[in-house]
C-alpha cells in the first residue's frame, strides 16, 4: 500500500493510477503536458490541489527536455500550455491559481534583462517544483488548525466523531490531505473516536480511496452508504462534519463534490458544526458567488457502470 500519489524527482515524474485503487497499485510515467491532461481528465489523478500539483510538474516535466534560445519563446510555451491544462476539469480552481501564478511570475522573468533564457527555464521549473513541499506544509497547518477548531466545541478530555465525504487525503494532494488531514491531527492527539466517511457515489472516492489511506494510517473509522448520512447525525452523536472544496467563492460559498450540500442541510438541523477544510490555492477571489462556479458533469457511464459492468438499467435520458 503506498499514499504518494505524486512522485517527482530531478525532472521525472509518476502519479498513482487512482482508477485502479484499491484493486492494485500502479504508476503512470508522465512525460509532458499531453499525458498531464490526460490523466487528470480521467480521473486517474484527482483531487483539487493534486490537479494543480500534477498539471504544473508534468509542464516541468516537459520545459526541462527542451532547450531555449529566446525568452520569449519559452514564456509562449508556458502560457499556451498551463491554460490548456486549465481545460482538463473545470470546477477545481486550483489549476487556473497555479496558471496565472506561474504566467506572472514568468512574465516577470521575462521582462528582467538579468535573467537568460536558461536561467529563466530553471527558475521556472523550481518554482513548479517548490508546489510539492509547499502543498504539504499547508495542509499539516491546515490539519492542526482545523483539528484546534473541532476540539473547541467539545468538553476537555472527549473524544470525538467526525464525517466527512469525498476523498481528502493524500491521494487528493502532495501529502497528508486537507480535511483528512483535520482527522489526521486529531487521531495523533487521541482525541478521536472514529471518523465516519462516506462511499461517495459514482466514483467512490471514500469507499475505493478514504478507506485505503484510513487502513493504511490505522485510523479508527467506518464507511458508510451515503444515504446513511441523516440517520448517522441523528442516531451517532457527530461532533462535526470536516469536508474539502473544489472551488470557494470570495462570498465563502464552497463547491465540492456532489453530495456535500445535502450533508450541509442535514448537519444544520442536527446542529453539528460544518467545516470546509482547504487551502487558499482553491479559493477564488475572481468569482463572487458559488452562482459563478462551473459545475463539472462527467459521462453517465460514471454512474451506471462500476469496473466496466454494468449495475444500472439501461434508461432513458440519465
Ligand atoms: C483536497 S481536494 C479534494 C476534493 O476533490 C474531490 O473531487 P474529485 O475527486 O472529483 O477531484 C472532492 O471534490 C474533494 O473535496
Amino acid at each position: 500500500m503506498t499514499l504518494q500519489a505524486i512522485k517527482y524527482e530531478n525532472g521525472t515524474l509518476e502519479v498513482l493510477d487512482q482508477l485502479l485503487l484499491p484493486k492494485e497499485s500502479k504508476y503512470i510515467p508522465i512525460l509532458g503536458v499531453e499525458d498531464g491532461w490526460k490523466v487528470i481528465n480521467k480521473m486517474q489523478v484527482r483531487g483539487a490541489p493534486a490537479i494543480a500539483i500534477v498539471g504544473c510538474l508534468s509542464l516541468a516535466v516537459e520545459i526541462s527536455k527542451e532547450e531555449f534560445e529566446k525568452k520569449k519563446a519559452l514564456r509562449r510555451e508556458v502560457e499556451g500550455k498551463l491554460n490548456y491544462l486549465i481545460s482538463a476539469r473545470p470546477t477545481a480552481v486550483n489549476m487556473k491559481q497555479a496558471a496565472d501564478h506561474l504566467i506572472s511570475y514568468i512574465n516577470s522573468l521575462d521582462n528582467d534583462e538579468s535573467v537568460s533564457a536558461q536561467e529563466m527555464q530553471a527558475r521556472f521549473v523550481a518554482a513548479i517544483e517548490a508546489m510539492l513541499e509547499k502543498d504539504i506544509s499547508d495542509n499539516r497547518s491546515i490539519g492542526e488548525f482545523g483539528a484546534k477548531a473541532v476540539l473547541n466545541n467539545v468538553t476537555d478530555g472527549e473524544q470525538v466523531r467526525i464525517l466527512t465525504h469525498c476523498n481528502t487525503g493524500s491521494l487528493a494532494t502532495a501529502y497528508f490531505g486537507t480535511a483528512l488531514g483535520v482527522v489526521r491531527c486529531l487521531h495523533s492527539a487521541s482525541r478521536l473516536e472514529n471518523c465516519y466517511f462516506t462511499e461517495t457515489r459514482p466514483y467512490n472516492q471514500g469507499a475505493r480511496l478514504t478507506a485505503y489511506e484510513l487502513v493504511h494510517d490505522k485510523i479508527p473509522s467506518t464507511l458508510v452508504c451515503d444515504s446513511t448520512v441523516a440517520y448517522l447525525m441523528k442516531t451517532a452523536q457527530i461532533n462535526a462534519v470536516v469536508v474539502g472544496a473544489d472551488r470557494v467563492a470570495a462570498n465563502g460559498d464552497t463547491a465540492n463534490k456532489i453530495g456535500t450540500y445535502q450533508i450541509a442541510v442535514v448537519a444544520r438541523h442536527h446542529e453539528v458544526p460544518f467545516y470546509v477544510a482547504a487551502p487558499l490555492t482553491s479559493i477564488d477571489f475572481n468569482v463572487n458567488t458559488g452562482d459563478n462556479i462551473v459545475i463539472e458533469e462527467r459521462p453517465q457511464v460514471e454512474m451506471t457502470h462500476i469496473n466496466n459492468i454494468r449495475i444500472a438499467s439501461p434508461v432513458g435520458k440519465l
